[in-house]
């Protein structure tokens, strides 16, 4: 992927808007878009990475950037969803302040959702909030990187601690994903296809036409995949921030998701997969719920082509998951807020489903294994 032209979408949102640049080599280019997006070069800047990302990359990003004329300290953290906590949170703050960042500082995610969400939460915490830069390593972080939503896990439920912080910058350097582990490729690739079943059945079919080739890493298929499922995200995110009504769309198949997370044990499913079984149930209940006729089927068909997880294990708790849910970002005023398909690139924001239809969903997709 090394010659592909950069792209660059914009996240619109007045003053606070951001470049998301897409391409080739862009990690050797880092100091220039940091310029460019007005990343001052008097104070220190800090990357976080992980002990996966950081062996692969990490020298890459700090010498482009301190050849670039920028001051660097690097933090790197263990691999994998565990680390989205208060306490690798605090080792993070405590590194900053000995690094001697200060308010012009600038932290750098260089990693996938994990270290985004975790890094992204210390620039918008340390000294009330610092500037912020997404380096995605991911396919899954096209999403991760866009949008804001900056958190660590409780033990009890995910993303429980956060903050909104925009990034000033997301430089996606395609090339980074060509040592991608299999499973997560497919993990990533059901953030992708997620876009395309809220917002755009044309990219929805897209994905499952183009399954092999994005399995494969194929390079015009992958970006234009990235590009695309960036573009629909930065389209919801720009016209409400914070989630106050359309935003939660992009939480398909995220409530039973992230209660599968919390009720196996943060890092026994990974987000993706999570979240694959989470629309195999949404999409059920929307049928059940007067969908479209064939969108369970076709859903199945497509999280299948993409060689996703659709079902549950038999001993998977119910009621664990039920009570997982009721922890939900989407649970107020005593109602459970489901996303619900109506269609395949259509969902609807539903504070009306019962929680039985939910149970019985549950327990059908534990069946579907069996007969499967
Ligand atoms: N903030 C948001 O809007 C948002 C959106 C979606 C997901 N998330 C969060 O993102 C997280 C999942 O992100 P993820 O799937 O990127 O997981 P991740 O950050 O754990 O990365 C996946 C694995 O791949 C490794 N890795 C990363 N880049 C690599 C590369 N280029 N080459 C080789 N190995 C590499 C990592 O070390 C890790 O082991 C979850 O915590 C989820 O809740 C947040
Ligand atoms: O950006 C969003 O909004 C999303 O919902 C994207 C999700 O893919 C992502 O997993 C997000 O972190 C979930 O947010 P939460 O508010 O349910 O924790
Ligand atoms: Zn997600």
């Amino acid at each position: 992927m090394r010659n592909a032209t950069a792209k660059t979408l914009t996240v619109e949102l007045g003053e606070r808007s951001y470049p998301i640049v897409i391409g080739g080599g862009l990690l050797d280019r880092a100091a220039d878009y940091l310029r460019q997006a007005g990343v001052p070069d008097k104070s220190p800047l800090m990357i976080v990475s992980d002990d996966n990302v950081a062996p692969l990359y990490l020298e890459r990003l700090e010498s482009a950037l301190s050849g670039g004329g920028y001051r660097v300290v690097s933090a790197v953290v263990p691999a994998g969803e565990q680390s989205k906590s208060l306490t690798v949170y605090n080792d993070l703050v405590t590194r900053a302040i000995e690094a001697g960042l200060d308010r012009s500082s600038a932290i750098l995610a260089l990693g996938g959702g994990v270290v985004g969400d975790l890094a992204g939460f210390v620039a918008g915490t340390y000294m009330r909030g610092i500037r912020f830069v997404q380096v995605p390593t991911t396919i899954l972080a096209h999403d991760s990187s866009v949008g804001g939503k900056v958190a660590v896990n409780h033990p009890l439920a995910k993303n429980m601690i956060g903050v909104f912080h925009q990034p000033e910058l997301v430089l996606y350097d395609v090339d980074t994903l060509n040592t991608l582990p299999p499973r997560e490729v497919r993990a990533g690739l059901a953030e992708m296809v997620k876009h395309g079943l809220i917002w755009d059945r044309e990219f929805a079919e897209w994905c499952w036409n183009n399954a092999p080739r994005l399995l494969d890493l194929e390079p015009e298929a992958l970006i234009y995949g990235l590009e695309r499922g960036c573009a629909i995200k930065a389209q919801i995110v720009s016209r409400d921030e914070r989630e106050n009504d359309l935003r939660a769309i992009l939480n398909l198949g995220h409530t039973l998701g992230h209660a599968i997370e919390a009720v196996a044990g943060y890092g026994r499913y990974l987000h993706g997969e999570a979240i694959a079984v989470g629309m195999a149930a949404a999409a059920l209940l929307g049928e059940e719920r007067g969908g479209e006729t064939g969108l369970y089927a076709e859903t199945m068909l497509m999280l299948r082509a993409l060689e996703l997880p659709v079902t549950l294990p038999e001993d998977m708790d119910t009621e664990a998951l039920m009570a997982a849910m009721q922890r939900d970002k989407k649970f107020r005023e005593g109602r459970m807020v489901y996303i619900v398909p109506s269609e395949i690139g259509r969902v609807e924001i539903a504070s009306d489903v019962d929680a039985d239809a939910v149970r019985d969903v549950i327990e059908r997709l534990k069946e579907k294994e069996e007969s499967s």
